[in-house]
This record gives C-alpha cells, structure tokens and sequence, in this order.
C-alpha cells in the first residue's frame, strides 16, 4: 500500500492514536475478524467515528463506502508506518533504576522492537554483564565502534538530565536517529532526528487537571 504513505504534515493527535488503530487491527485479525467499520472501530478504542473516518481520509483510501475497512489490509497499511513489519533493536543508555526496569520489559513480545544493546558508565558494575535474557550491558565508551558495525538506529534514553545532552550529542555522532526520552529535558537535536519525550510529571499534571475539571 505503497501509494497511502502519509505526508510529514500529520497532525500529532492523529499520529498519537496510529499504534492503537495496528494494535486493534492486529487483534482484530487473530480473532479473524476479516471486515469493520468506523463505528465499531470506535466503540473498541473510545476515539469517536468521525475522528476516525477524518484520520484515515489523510490516508487516501483506506476502506470504501458501505463496505468499511479490511482487517488485515489495515493491520499491514498501519503496521508498516509504524515499522512494525521489520525488527528494530534498539539501544538503552543509562541502566539504573529506571534503565533496570525497562531492560526487562518485553515489548518484544507483541510487537517487533527489541532493545539489543544496553550502556553505562565504568562507574557502574552492571558494565561488562549481560541481563538474564542476554543482552549485553556494554561502557558507553564503546558506543560509537557498536553502533557503527550495528543496524541500530533508535535509542531509550533513561539517563539523569545533567547528562542527557552530552550522552544524546555522542549517539546522534554515532548514528542514532531517533530517542525514547525519559530525561525531563529538553534535547537539542539536528533536523534529522527524532525525540520523542516521556515526562511522568507532565502527564500526572494533566490527569490532575482533568480530575480537577471533573469535579466542576
Ligand atoms: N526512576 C523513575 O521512576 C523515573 C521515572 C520517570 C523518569 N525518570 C527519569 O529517567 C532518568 C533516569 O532515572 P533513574 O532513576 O533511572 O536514574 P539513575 O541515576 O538511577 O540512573 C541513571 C543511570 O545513567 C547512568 N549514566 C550517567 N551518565 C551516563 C553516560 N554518559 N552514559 C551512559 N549512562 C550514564 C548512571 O550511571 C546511572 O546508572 C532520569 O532523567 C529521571 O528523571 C525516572
């Protein structure tokens, strides 16, 4: 489906909500469900049909007319934006409390990302080790020789915002091109780079606020 790739202007909401449209459709194929539509796309996901029919109409054509979408032809269509018909492996900076938890999430089980390489400092005795699944906990000094002989490409950054910067200047040196970032900092990238930040506080604020607006 070549002929539907989205152009770079997508509207952030609608780029939001790609990963739960390939998650429903993914699951919608191994119930064999084969056909749906905007409605019940809708009461699966709680995202109102005419959001939905206007994300998709970025899209070109996706279903038709009273017929409504294929399951399978969708799965692959929102699948393959998401890079999810290849492997990504991917590397995570910075194994400490939080970089420990992370390295044994198994998103690899449903999805086809994969953290393959981990890092951090001498200082660390995780250096040198390897996790019980066998991923190699290697110093960040040896990074750039890695990554270079590697395919990877992506980074989960959970390293503490006093070094964030200086670690992101060394992997986009080294390659990288997009991050995963937990750090509450700002990251300064070239245009050819892609951050994506994960702020707990920020979206704790935001359920306050709407638990706050809840109560008026
Ligand atoms: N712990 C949490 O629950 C949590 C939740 C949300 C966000 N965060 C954010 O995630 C980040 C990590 O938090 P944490 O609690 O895991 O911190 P931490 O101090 O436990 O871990 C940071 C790790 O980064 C390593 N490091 C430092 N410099 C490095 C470098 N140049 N290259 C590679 N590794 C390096 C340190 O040695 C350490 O092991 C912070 O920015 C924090 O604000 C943490």
């Amino acid at each position: 489906m070549t002929d539907h790739k989205p152009s770079k202007s997508l509207p952030k909401a609608t780029a939001k909500r790609l990963p739960q449209y390939y998650r429903l459709f993914k699951s919608l194929v191994e119930e064999n469900v084969t056909r749906t539509n905007s409605q019940l796309i809708s009461e699966k996901i709680g995202v109102d049909a005419a959001t939905i029919r206007r994300d998709f109409s970025l899209f070109g054509e996706l279903g038709r007319r009273g017929y409504g979408y294929e399951t399978k032809v969708l799965r692959d269509f929102f699948g393959e934006l998401l890079g999810q018909d290849q492997e990504t492996h991917i590397a995570l900076i910075g194994v400490g409390n939080l970089g420990r938890a992370l390295l044994h999430y198994q998103f690899q089980d449903r999805n086809k990302m994969r953290i393959t390489q981990a890092y951090d400092i001498s200082g660390n005795p995780l250096v040198g080790t390897q996790t019980d699944d066998g991923i190699p906990i290697y110093n960040i000094s040896d990074l750039e020789k890695n990554v270079k002989k590697s395919d990877i490409k992506t980074a989960i950054l959970s390293v503490r915002k006093e070094n964030a910067q200086e670690v992101v200047d060394t992997l986009v040196k080294a390659g990288i091109k997009g991050f995963l970032n937990f750090a509450p900092i700002r990251l300064k990238v070239p245009s050819d780079v892609v951050v994506q930040s994960i702020d707990l506080t920020k979206e704790l604020q935001t359920l306050l606020f709407f638990m706050n607006d809840n109560k008026q």
